[in-house]
């Protein structure tokens, strides 16, 4: 997506109470602030990349965060793993405060869906070896229980048996990426936070790892961040739009409201700007298999 300047200050969006909910994840006035070294050509300065922002995630939900690239939203991500430390500002997990020093007691909670599956994947190990090594490291069950639960979730998102002792440049990009969501779930987490997950991927693929998704959310309750540029991929998906633009949330709201009235000339923007869907990304009829 080109980059929009709308020439509009962000505003923030009125505060997001909802008493009656059970809030999964909170960020609470988050900002994250990186400090560029001197180089040739430039002064030595700061990017503000996120800047003040709170949100609530409410159990069971997916949250779509959208806008256009360099927005903030992967430092927003690595901040919520636990994979950045803020400048100001905290995250929430269940009502506990994320210290990004515990990164190993938050993966019990919160797990990452990156976009490129085959980066993500020790190219060394099998799959069945990718998805048992949070197991290992948790020092959960004995080995024989671990292998169980292996394959149980790689039978859920749909691998082959097949595939078990296969090495990742030995799979298509759709089960690399089927491969990444079981090594995300294996711990049984809560919350997943879904950075791009379908943008490497062909557009008939993208449509059945978001099947998968919307399945798996189904099956076991999760709570899901869905971060994406591509608002057609984000209407199908999400409860809510969260708007970002320059490192602040614009519009918070319902994803009828924000598609049938968006209320920020940013968001108006947004969705002026936004290319049409390809054809075949009616994403509830197509089947969830490879
Ligand atoms: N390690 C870093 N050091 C300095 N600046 C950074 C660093 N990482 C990101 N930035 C800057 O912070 C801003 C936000 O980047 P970020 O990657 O979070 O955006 P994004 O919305 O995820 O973009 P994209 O959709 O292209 O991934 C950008 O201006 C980027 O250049």
């Amino acid at each position: 997506m080109n980059t929009i300047d709308t020439g509009v200050a962000p505003t923030a969006p009125p505060p997001d109470t909802q008493p009656d909910r059970d809030i999964a994840l909170e960020l609470c006035s988050l900002g994250k602030v990186y400090a560029l070294k001197r180089g040739m050509f430039k002064a030595p300065g700061e990017i503000r990349a996120v800047n003040d922002v709170s949100l609530r995630l409410y159990r069971g939900e997916t949250l779509g965060l959208v806008g256009e690239s360099g927005c903030g939203k992967s430092t927003l991500a690595k901040m919520l793993l636990g994979l950045l430390e803020p400048s100001s500002g905290n995250v929430l997990i269940n009502g506990q405060e994320v210290d990004p020093t515990l990164r190993k007691d938050n993966a019990r909670h919160i797990q990452p869906i990156f976009q490129d599956p085959y980066s993500s994947l020790n190219p060394r190990k099998t799959v069945s070896e990718i998805v048992g090594l949070p197991l290992r490291l948790h020092r959960v069950g004995s080995s024989a229980d671990r292998q169980k639960a292996v394959r149980k979730i790689l039978d859920l998102v749909g691998m082959p048996e097949r595939t078990y002792g296969q090495y990742p440049n030995q799979l298509s990009g759709g089960q690399r990426q089927r491969v990444a969501i079981a090594r995300a779930l294996i711990l049984q987490p809560d919350i997943l936070i879904c950075d791009e997950p379908t943008s490497a991927l062909d557009v008939s693929v993208q449509a059945q790892i978001l099947n998968l998704l919307l399945d798996l959310k189904a099956e076991f309750g999760l709570t899901y961040l869905f971060i994406s540029h591509d608002l057609g991929v984000v209407e199908h998906l999400v409860d809510r739009v969260a708007v970002m633009h320059k490192g602040s949330i614009v519009e918070l709201e319902t994803r009828e409201k924000i598609f049938s009235a968006p209320g920020h000339p940013y968001t108006r923007m947004l969705l002026a700007s936004a290319l049409t869907p390809e054809p075949g990304l009616g994403i509830p009829e197509l089947a969830a298999s490879e």
